[in-house]
């Protein structure tokens, strides 16, 4: 390496400033390029697959392409379905979980008595038959555990998250314990 020194400082003045030149030239279009492409796939992770707790715009390509695959795969969509779907379903996972092999999502709710956790059933049931789309669910005094999938097309649907995001809005709505 020292011989490189050696060489360098044996070149002419104007051989080093354009040399010099060349490398701010050549650092800053690198610079720009990487901006360019991380600005591109944080804009596309973002819109597409970003959880809504904890979105990070990765600085690397490494590290955006398992998050990219993580969220993208651990769900089981059913197909057919709109663009917005997995943006939407990944919003619900930090309070519902995955069940049935990747192809639904559950909660429990604990209510404060059972008459509430009774009214939250009555507009849930009469939503679904707004959408002609139907849980498992399970009741227990102040607590109900419920189940979202589609049976046809087979896997987690719009219908099963805009279920579940109205289970959200109806329980936030009646009031949780705690
Ligand atoms: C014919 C009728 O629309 C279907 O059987 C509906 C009824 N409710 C449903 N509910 C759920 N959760 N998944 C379905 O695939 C489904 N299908």
């Amino acid at each position: 390496m020292t011989h490189l020194k050696h060489l360098s400082q044996a070149l002419p003045l104007h051989s080093q400033a354009d040399q010099c030149w060349r490398r701010t030239r050549l650092t800053s279009a690198v610079a720009f390029h990487l901006r360019i492409r991380l600005g591109r796939r944080c804009a596309a992770w973002s819109t597409s697959y970003a959880p809504s707790k904890g979105v990070k715009c990765f600085s690397t390509s490494q590290a955006y392409r398992s998050a990219d695959k993580t969220n993208a795969i651990d769900i089981a969509f059913s197909s057919g379905q709109p663009a917005e779907l997995p943006h939407r379903a990944s919003k619900l996972l930090h309070v519902w979980q995955l069940s049935n092999a990747k192809k639904g999502v559950t909660r429990q709710y604990t209510f404060t008595s059972f008459s509430k956790a009774w009214r939250f059933m009555t507009l849930v049931a009469e939503q679904c038959k707004v959408k002609k789309h139907h849980p498992s669910w399970h009741n227990l005094y102040n607590k109900v555990t419920i189940e979202w999938t589609t049976h046809t097309p087979e896997g987690l649907s719009i219908k099963d998250v805009e279920m579940a995001e109205f289970c959200d809005r109806t329980a936030n709505e009646i009031g949780l314990k705690g």
